[in-house]
């Protein structure tokens, strides 16, 4: 269906939105269909990304009226600059190979990888547009068509940021959490309710999702076990391991430490980064901040 007003936004060259998994049809017509979107680095993607949304679904069937159609990781474009952070070409390779073969209905947008630095709020509008202005959202049985609610999936260390001074503009954050809204998944190390102390005015749009079970890997752990020969088997998906191997991704140093020495120097680039602000804040990104 081609959109009444153009669109607002920029492309990559030879883009095309990724709706293969994306559900047509709501199954239950008491419902109000939901697609969640992950923003991020992905430098690589871990099972804990793709968790994020396992847990996500479990809390929307047990605790809420929406009903999921759709779930999209957007890896960020190479311009925002994070240590760490490898080329887009290869992140969204290794996104797709891990939603592909092991998810059966997350997919991976490359609309923000593939261009200039986007802010997420720009990016949910970008989803918002794809979804409900172009394809005029979903069906119910009766064939009637209902708009989609776009919603942010995001780790209690990003939401953490939203408080921090400089990082997100004021007019985004009503946009994000106002108009979208975010479901927050518990990270060891980020305080939840700290969090969200200062979000309190969007409250009614930000669901919490607590761990059940600690699970603390990060990209840069993975990174660094890498850098150091470690192996990282059964932490990131196989295919992701394959593809990594394939293309000698993230070995720029030498093999050389224990796994516990690589843990722990792995605690201290994290930790390094949080005091730089440089694990998630954003302050390292070279595009516009509001
Ligand atoms: N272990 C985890 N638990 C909960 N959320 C997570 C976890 N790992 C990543 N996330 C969330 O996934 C999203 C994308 O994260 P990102 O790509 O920055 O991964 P990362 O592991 O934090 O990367 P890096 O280690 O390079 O900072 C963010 O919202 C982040 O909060
Ligand atoms: O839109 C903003 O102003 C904004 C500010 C800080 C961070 N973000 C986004 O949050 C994500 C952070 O990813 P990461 O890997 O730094 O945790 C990434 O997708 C950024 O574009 C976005």
């Amino acid at each position: 269906m081609a959109p009444d007003t153009p669109s607002p936004f920029t492309y990559p060259l030879s883009y095309e939105f990724p709706t293969h998994r994306l559900a047509t049809t709501l199954r239950n017509p008491d419902k109000q269909p939901l697609v969640l979107v992950a923003c991020g680095s992905f430098s690589p993607v871990t099972y804990l990304h793709l968790r994020m949304f396992e847990m996500a679904k479990d809390y929307v069937r047990q605790n809420t009226d929406f009903e999921i159609v759709g779930g999209y990781l957007s890896p960020v474009s190479d311009q925002y600059k994070k240590p760490g952070l490898l080329n887009a070409n290869h992140r969204v390779n290794m996104c797709t190979a891990a939603a592909e073969q092991t998810s059966t209905w997350l997919m991976v947008d490359p609309w923000e990888a593939f261009q200039s630095y986007q802010r997420t709020a720009v990016v949910l509008d970008h989803f918002d547009f794809e979804i409900n202005t172009v394809r005029g959202g979903v069906r119910t049985s009766d064939g009637a068509q209902r708009p989609v609610r776009v919603m942010l999936l995001a780790g209690s260390d990003l939401i953490a940021t939203m408080s921090e001074p400089g990082v997100w503009s004021e007019p985004d954050l009503d946009h994000i959490l106002g108009r979208y809204g975010v479901i927050i998944i518990e990270r060891a190390g980020a305080d939840m309710d700290q969090a969200i102390d200062n979000l309190s005015r969007w409250r009614h749009n930000i669901h919490l999702i607590h761990q059940l079970i600690q699970n603390d890997v990060s990209s840069t752990k993975v990174r660094l076990f890498l850098r150091r020969g470690l192996s990282v088997r059964y932490l990131i998906p196989a295919p992701v391991v394959d593809y990594i191997e394939q293309h000698g991704l993230y070995v720029d140093e030498g093999p050389s430490a224990s796994a516990s020495a690589g843990a722990n120097a792995a605690e201290k680039e994290k930790g390094k980064d949080r005091d730089t602000g440089a694990s998630g804040s954003g302050t390292e990104k070279s595009g516009p901040s509001s």
